[in-house]
């Protein structure tokens, strides 16, 4: 899955500082020459690739960055101290846009690497520059420049390695909240959320993964009812999947039923995404007596003719989650392990994105003969152009 990831910055490099009109005087000279000196350089602004960064939230709270101005130049022939370079921080994948001619300043793609973003102003001269042989008291001086003012889009590509599916109100959203930093709305009641969340799961100071949270499904999902299958296209390009199931829903519906109707939606949605590694996330279980707790999961495990790994939490409380995210990294790591050693792997990984791309594409053209035939419908629910979403940030 990917996401894009946006800000909006403005950078200010520092202005020049003036060059200085003075003269000497001191007791016993009188008239002395010219003596104002020059302005300092104004700082620029840099952009410094650094992998400690994943995401662009931080731009999202300050917006404005602006180095420092050069000092005027003074008497006594005393330059001006040079403004200080501003080196802003940005995570390494972020692409550089000026806004207004919307021109690729940059990629930045290493650690490390700097980019010019805003000039410094350049200094201004004092009066003492300008004596010459027919003019012993010169009165000019020139001004510090402006620096440089530009707006700044950057722009990150995200994928997300883990992808939650689930009904709604199942607790993906509190998943995403108890393992990461980010922080979607939680709430008891179904479609919370509404856009797809990216969370990035940090287990030590290089290790994270990046997981998303996707609004739920429904059963009839595939027909177009509640949010329909739209976001799934967003959890195609996920390596794994964590089907989150309530074992004790509110409402008391089945958590049986509301598993399998997961399954199928997901077949009838792509029969390659309902391929992909899938583990089986039971959540909720502090709502149970212990005693009833492994029974359920039992029976939901049965239900599901469920083979693969199942993991018993509850988000809430976080029990449980730490083992389910390091299984998760672990599993990854070696998973990109293989592809990087094994072609074969990579071939599959391969195949298996031409098959989900074959399968939006007939998708797409089923939509259309179904809107062909029900154009009064409200068909904006059907819009296959969004892949790339914004990541939301809750405030
Ligand atoms: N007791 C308990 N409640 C939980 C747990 N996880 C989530 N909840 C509650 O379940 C409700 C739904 O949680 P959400 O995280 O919003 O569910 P969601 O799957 O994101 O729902 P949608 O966004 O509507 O698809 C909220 O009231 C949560 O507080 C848990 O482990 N235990
Ligand atoms: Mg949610």
């Amino acid at each position: 899955m990917q996401f894009v990831d946006e800000a909006s910055i403005i950078v200010e490099a520092g202005k020049g500082g003036n060059g200085c009109l003075s003269f000497r005087r001191e007791k016993y000279v009188p008239r002395g020459g010219p003596d104002g000196g020059d302005g300092g350089h104004g700082g620029s602004v840099y952009l410094i690739g650094d992998d400690a960064l994943n995401t662009l939230i931080d731009f999202k709270f300050q917006r404005f960055y602006k180095a420092q101005n050069g000092q005027g130049g003074m008497g006594r022939q005393m330059s001006g101290k040079a403004g200080e370079d501003l080196h802003v921080k940005v995570p390494v994948g972020t692409t550089v846009i000026d806004e207004d001619t919307l021109e690729v300043i940059a990629d930045v793609t290493e650690i490390g690497q700097v980019v010019l973003v805003g000039e410094g102003g350049r200094r201004g001269l004092g009066n003492i520059h300008f004596k010459s042989s027919t003019n012993r008291a010169p009165r000019r001086t020139t001004p510090g420049t402006e620096g440089d003012r530009r707006n700044l889009r950057l722009e990150m590509k995200v994928m997300a390695d883990v992808g939650l599916l689930g009904m709604p109100n199942a607790g993906k959203s509190t998943l995403i909240r108890s393992v990461s930093a980010a922080k979607p709305k939680v709430a008891n009641y179904p479609f919370t959320t509404l856009v797809p969340n990216l969370g990035v799961v940090k287990l030590g100071m290089h290790e994270h993964f990046v997981m998303a949270d996707v609004p739920g499904l429904i059963e009839g999902a595939s027909d177009g009812a509640g949010l329909g299958l739209r976001f799934l296209k967003h959890l195609t390009r996920t390596r794994l999947l964590f089907h989150v199931v309530d074992v004790a829903p509110f409402d008391e519906s089945d958590p049986v039923e509301a598993a399998k109707a997961i399954v199928h939606e997901l077949g009838q949605f792509s029969p390659a995404l309902s391929e992909r590694p899938r583990w089986l996330v039971l959540n909720k279980f502090d709502l149970l007596p212990e005693d009833e707790r492994e029974e359920r999961a039992q029976k939901i495990i049965q239900a599901l003719n469920w083979e693969g790994p199942v993991f018993r939490i509850s988000a809430i409380s976080s029990d449980g989650t730490d083992k389910l995210v390091q299984a998760a990294y672990r599993w990854l790591t070696e998973q990109r392990r293989l592809e990087n050693e094994d072609e074969e792997a990579l071939a599959r990984e391969e195949e298996m994105r031409r098959r989900m791309e074959e399968e939006s594409v007939a998708r797409t053209e089923a939509r259309l003969g179904r809107r062909r035939k029900r154009d009064d419908e409200d068909d904006e629910d059907f819009d296959d152009d969004d892949y790339d979403v914004e990541v939301e940030y809750a405030p």
